[in-house]
């Protein structure tokens, strides 16, 4: 039900103006981008792609944000404000906030170096959140096996394939210590010196620079390629989650393929990120059009 033009006439200038907001934000801070894009992820990975994730807790409900995956950890929230105000003056109660997520996440792979492709748009918003769909397990954790990570995507109707090349946006943005203590303390297939460079910002013992960051990608954290694949092979994958991608088992050529290959990554990248974006979203008279991207109507 999604299509390509679905603002043609309604908000032609919608993508000029998300694209200015994306850009702007992303010159004052480069990691923005990858903030944008994982938003979009775990906003489609909750109740579907119906902007779910951009509400605030109210008195009568907490919402996503606090979840055990999003707290103190997604951002971006600022930018879709930024956005959603420019194009409401353009075009009031047109576009949804779930939709503007599509489009700045596509926005900021493109500003970042990456491959662009033609969203499909057309979601309307939620009116509500869930914490605890949001707390269920349906956001992978970093500390994933494979076959968990598989199981994880196959229930949004997400193939093992998909679920490599979207791993991919490991290519930018950063994580916490305590998403990737236990693999650079605990794991074995990792490369012992790049464990301990990782260490001196990562004590062992939790509790402490819990909050310390560490770029996903050592190599180019701040620029879209396929250098995130490189480094599995190299055992340099920050997460547990992404180093059992490469590891002996069944996703291993998919990797060294993808590592090979930049135009195949991307267009794998691009056919499943159209594929997420299709996750349930509200279309009809399901939902609303938010006036403000953090609380319904
Ligand atoms: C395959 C399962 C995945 C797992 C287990 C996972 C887990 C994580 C974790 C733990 C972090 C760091 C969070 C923190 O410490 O604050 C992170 C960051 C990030 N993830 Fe994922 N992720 C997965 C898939 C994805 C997908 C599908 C996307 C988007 C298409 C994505 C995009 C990002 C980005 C861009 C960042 C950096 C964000 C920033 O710097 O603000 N991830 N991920
Ligand atoms: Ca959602
Ligand atoms: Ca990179």
């Amino acid at each position: 039900q999604l299509s390509k033009n679905f603002y043609s006439k309604s908000c032609p200038k919608v993508f000029d103006t998300v694209k200015s907001v994306v850009r702007s934000a992303i010159s004052k801070e480069r990691r923005l981008g990858a903030s944008l894009l994982r938003l979009h992820f775990h906003d489609c990975f909750v109740k579907g792609c119906d902007g779910s994730i951009l509400l605030d807790d109210t008195s009568s409900s907490r919402g996503e944000k606090t979840a055990g995956p999003n707290n103190n950890s997604v951002r971006g929230f600022e930018v879709i404000d930024a956005i959603k105000s420019k194009v409401e003056a353009a075009c009031p109660g047109v576009v949804s906030c779930a939709d503007i997520l599509t489009i700045a996440a596509r926005d900021s792979v493109v500003i970042l170096g990456g491959p662009f492709w033609d969203v499909k748009l057309g979601r309307r918003d939620s009116k509500t959140a869930s914490l605890s769909a949001a707390n269920s397990g349906v956001i992978p954790s970093p500390s994933s096996t494979l076959s968990s990570l598989i199981s994880t995507f196959q229930a949004q109707g997400l193939s093992a394939k998909d679920m490599v090349a979207l791993s991919g946006a490991h290519t930018l943005g950063k994580a916490r210590c305590i998403s990737f203590r236990d693999s650079i303390y605990n794991d074995s297939n990792i490369d012992s010196s790049f464990a301990k460079a990782k260490q001196r910002n990562c004590p062992r013992i939790t509790g402490l620079g819990d909050n310390n960051l560490a770029v996903l990608d050592f190599k180019t954290p701040e620029k879209f390629d396929n250098n995130y694949y490189k480094n599995l092979i190299n055992k340099k994958g920050l997460l547990h989650s992404d180093q059992v991608l490469f590891n002996g088992g069944s996703t291993d050529s998919l990797v060294r393929r993808y590592s090979q290959n930049d135009k195949t990554f991307d267009s794998d990248f691009v056919a499943a990120m159209i594929k997420m974006g299709d996750i349930n979203p509200l279309t009809g008279s399901k939902g609303q059009i938010r006036k403000n991207c953090r609380r319904a109507n």
